[in-house]
């Protein structure tokens, strides 16, 4: 068993959004490994970052996706910092991965740099900026399917999925 799809990216990258639209014209379950995260711990991410740090936020991340590779076989979306370890981005090779890429401007004015986000609460502006060029690399490094989303409707880029996949 294998997931349809894996979808990274970063955040506000439209995995949530585009991973669920995908799903439902491809006739497959939808999950997300953030909320799979959250389940399994029992609490929302961002209090995992501040009861147990981000170390051991990764290693739950890191269980749970390699349980969702072997045990899933739908669309299933990723957290925007999935692709940091290498032992993630080995773990990706031979799967279908799609990477939705954004530019800083939509990524700002999707993300909208509220609360909710640990990775993003100092300097938001800056770190997304720092976090999207730092990441690009590793995105493009596990992905077998890229489409840009900058200016596009989130329906118009499942269907360009939906035919691609
Ligand atoms: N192509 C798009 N065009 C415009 N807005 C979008 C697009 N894709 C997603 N959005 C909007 O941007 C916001 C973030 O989208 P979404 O939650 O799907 O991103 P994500 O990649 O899952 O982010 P995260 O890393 O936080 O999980 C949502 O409000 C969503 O409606
Ligand atoms: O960009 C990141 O590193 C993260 C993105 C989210 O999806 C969550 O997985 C978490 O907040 C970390
Ligand atoms: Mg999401």
């Amino acid at each position: 068993m294998s997931p349809r799809a894996v979808i990274v990216g970063a955040p506000g990258a439209g995995k949530t959004t585009v991973g669920e639209l995908l799903a439902a014209r491809l006739g497959v379950p939808f999950r997300d490994a953030d909320a799979v995260i959250e389940e399994r711990a029992g609490k929302p991410i961002p209090e995992i970052f501040f009861d147990e740090g981000e170390e051991h936020f990764r290693a739950l991340e890191t269980a749970t996706l390699v349980a969702e590779l072997a045990g899933f076989d739908g669309v299933l979306a990723l957290g925007g910092g999935a692709v940091l370890a290498e032992e993630n981005r080995k773990a990706l090779a031979g799967h279908t991965v799609v990477y939705l890429a954004v530019q800083f401007a939509d990524a700002v004015s999707r993300v909208g740099l509220g609360a909710g986000r640990p990775l993003l609460a100092i300097n938001p502006r800056a770190t997304l900026k720092h976090l999207l060029d730092q990441r690009r690399p590793l995105y493009e490094a596990v992905a077998t399917v890229t489409v840009s989303t900058d200016g596009r409707e989130p329906e118009e880029i499942a269907d360009e999925l939906a035919g691609r996949l």
